[in-house]
């Protein structure tokens, strides 16, 4: 394509995605539907204008005051990835001046917000919790995150997957804290894979495979995973389990459940039931009360841990969104609950960086219940030998598991885990 025509593109699809009014990969990935002629690289290129659009929104949007032409061509201009030349071949005169003079602009130019790109109430609720490591954070959240993959032990081991993934000429390698995690630095086309069509592994973010770990699920237990989405963590239990016993997967959207299929077809695993539920009080529920030896709820959240991999929702999500989903939460925690056999297991799990749907959602649930008790996730990590598990907990005797990704490279997560009295 003439570098003129996609940067074109790449406007019409930044005004697009700045409607914010589906997520954007959605929004991007609907437009490369309607748009069959596009080929990879360009998809390739129209996606990295996005992204560093939404990543660094503040800045690009305070150096866009300058300058000519509709708001969103500039925004494409400096979003536009890879090499100058070929960029400013689509340029006009004013144009090419205009983004000289945004290449002089140095850091010090710069007011705080354009540095850390964060709508000014989500800043100031990390800074509250990070402090000093705030400027980290910020950068870490704004970065792409690496190809984190899990391997599937029902199949494999983890050497024998990093070796084939070598072989294969990427630069992988086990993750530190996850036993089954492989991570790689680069892009790869992973769909094309022996490795991966044969269900030897699976895309899974180190920060996920930890929550699944923490189930600690055994051959023959009745598990449900309450909030199964599209089965990312649902198949790492399946696989804890052995393929035996009996794994619920709930969700209220069919349309998530369906997208396990194809994965538990390359999984080998027989041991799952996907469920749609209509909510999470669904008669369906109440008729396994009492019968689980292990529950997860991974529950629907602001997001906002994984702001590596979908920055759009820093600025789709607000204070008011998140109170809505803290009641949320709060109602599906204890309508799962419920499932819980005495002495069984109950995880809560988020990828939300806020205390309110984290911690406090946690705290309510243990004040409201007293028939659960807490696990402290310190203990359990250690037991299940994860390295330097005091590194990633937080709260009084390492109750709770906080990831961070400018401290763990994970996405943002948060568990809390309780066992029901016998
Ligand atoms: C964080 S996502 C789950 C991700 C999934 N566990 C995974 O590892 O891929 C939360 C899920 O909760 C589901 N959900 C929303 N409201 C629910 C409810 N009331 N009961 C059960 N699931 C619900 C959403 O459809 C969404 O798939």
């Amino acid at each position: 394509m003439h570098p003129k025509a996609l940067l074109d593109e790449s406007t019409r699809l930044i005004e697009k995605v700045f409607k914010f009014d589906h997520p954007a990969d959605a929004v991007v990935a609907r437009h490369f539907r309607e748009n069959k002629a596009l080929g990879p690289r360009e998809r390739a290129t129209l996606s990295d204008t996005v992204y560093a659009v939404l990543r660094e929104r503040l800045k690009l949007e305070w150096l866009a005051r300058s300058g000519t032409g509709s708001k969103w061509r500039r925004l494409a201009i400096l979003g536009f990835p890879g090499d100058r030349d070929f960029l400013k071949s689509a340029l006009t005169d004013p144009e090419k001046t205009w983004l000289d003079a945004c290449a002089r602009v140095t850091d010090g130019d710069f007011l705080a917000p354009h540095r850390h790109n964060l709508p000014e109430w989500l800043a100031q609720a990390l800074r509250d919790q990070v402090g000093k490591e705030f400027d980290a954070l910020a950068t870490s959240l704004n970065q792409p995150a690496p190809l984190d993959l899990r391997v599937n032990t029902l199949k494999m081991k983890r050497d024998a997957a990093v070796t084939e993934l070598k072989a294969a000429g990427l630069a992988a390698q086990a993750t530190p804290f996850s036993p089954w995690g492989v991570r790689l630095q680069d892009k790869a086309n992973l769909g094309k894979l022996p490795l991966f069509i044969n269900g030897g592994i699976e895309v899974q973010d180190e920060g996920s495979q930890l929550l699944a770990l923490l189930m600690d699920a055994k051959r023959g237990e009745m598990v449900a995973d309450f909030c199964a989405g599209a089965g990312g963590k649902t198949l790492a239990i399946g696989a804890s389990m052995r393929n035996s016993g009996r794994l619920y997967a709930f969700d209220t959207s069919a349309h998530r459940l369906d997208a396990i299929k194809p994965r538990l077809a390359r999984s080998g695993l027989s041991n799952v039931h996907p469920v749609a539920i209509a909510h999470e009080r669904d008669e369906r529920v109440k008729r396994l009360a009492g019968k689980m030896d292990r529950v997860l709820v991974d529950a629907p959240c602001s997001g906002l841990g994984t702001l590596r991999r979908s920055p759009d929702l820093k600025w789709r999500q607000t204070p008011e969104t998140v109170a809505a989903q803290a009641e949320l939460q709060g109602r599906i925690l204890a309508s799962a609950a419920r499932l819980v056999k005495p002495g069984g297991r109950l995880v809560y799990a988020t990828c939300s960086l806020l205390p309110q749907e984290n911690e406090a959602v946690a705290g309510a649930f243990t004040r409201e219940h007293p028939d659960f008790e807490v696990l402290p996730v310190s203990a359990l990590l250690a037991a299940a030998h994860v390295v330097d598990s005091d590194q990633l907990v937080a709260g009084e005797g390492g109750c709770f598991l906080r990831l961070w990704p400018h401290r763990h490279a994970t996405d943002g997560f948060f568990a809390a885990v309780w066992t029901k009295k016998p």
